[in-house]
């Protein structure tokens, strides 16, 4: 089978680690300090279910509750990573705003490949989203819920098979279990 093409984006607040999470996916390491992003594209193949995929990954600048979505946000992307990050609730009710933003702009209400990602679950200490408010939010959306850590590369891989498996399943193609954590 010859490889398929994926363009995937990841969104969300300024600083919930969109970047990092992209970073130490294709890259394996951890960047600690902060950059903020203007656009970056990565890209990575992968193999999954016997399928090779030539992932491109939009690490997208930040966005807040007032962003426009500028239109390259939604020509051409496949699947969406929704990032917030669970020691700022904001970060979390941001993350609601570009979801139903989104949802406008693609003009169908169901079928939109997302994965919704509460990043920085290392931060045991400073946790302002508890873990049953994200798994909440991705069930009122049916989309696939993963508390992640960029630092600790805690389930990076797994957020980007999910959004890879959950792109297949929009497309008609594949089963429903991707054998990696999902709520
Ligand atoms: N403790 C911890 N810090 C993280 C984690 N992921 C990212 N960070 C830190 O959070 C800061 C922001 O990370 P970025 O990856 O630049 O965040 P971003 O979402 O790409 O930011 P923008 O480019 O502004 O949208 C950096 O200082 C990272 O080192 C994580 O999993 N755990």
């Amino acid at each position: 089978m010859p490889p398929k093409e994926r363009r995937i984006a990841l969104m969300g607040f300024r600083s919930v680690g969109k970047s990092s999470l992209t970073i130490q996916f294709v890259e394996n390491h951890f960047v600690d300090l902060y950059d903020p992003t203007i656009e970056n594209t990565f890209e990575k193949t992968i193999k999954l279910r016997g399928q090779e995929y030539v992932l491109q990954l939009v690490d997208t600048a930040g966005q807040d509750e007032y962003s426009i979505l500028p239109q390259s946000y939604f020509m051409s992307i496949d699947g969406y990573v929704l990032v917030y990050s669970v020691n700022s609730h904001k970060s979390f009710d941001v993350v609601k705003v570009v979801y139903e933003k989104l949802l406008d702009m693609k003009g169908i209400i169901k079928g939109v490949p997302v994965v919704l990602v509460g990043n920085k679950c290392d931060l045991t200490m400073d946790r302002e989203v508890p873990v049953e408010e994200g798994k909440k939010l991705a069930s009122s959306w049916n989309v696939p819920f993963q508390e992640a850590s960029a630092k600790e590369n805690q389930s990076v891989t797994d957020i980007f098979h999910q959004i890879v498996m959950a792109i297949e399943k929009a497309e008609g193609g594949t089963p429903e279990k991707s054998g990696c954590t999902v709520s």
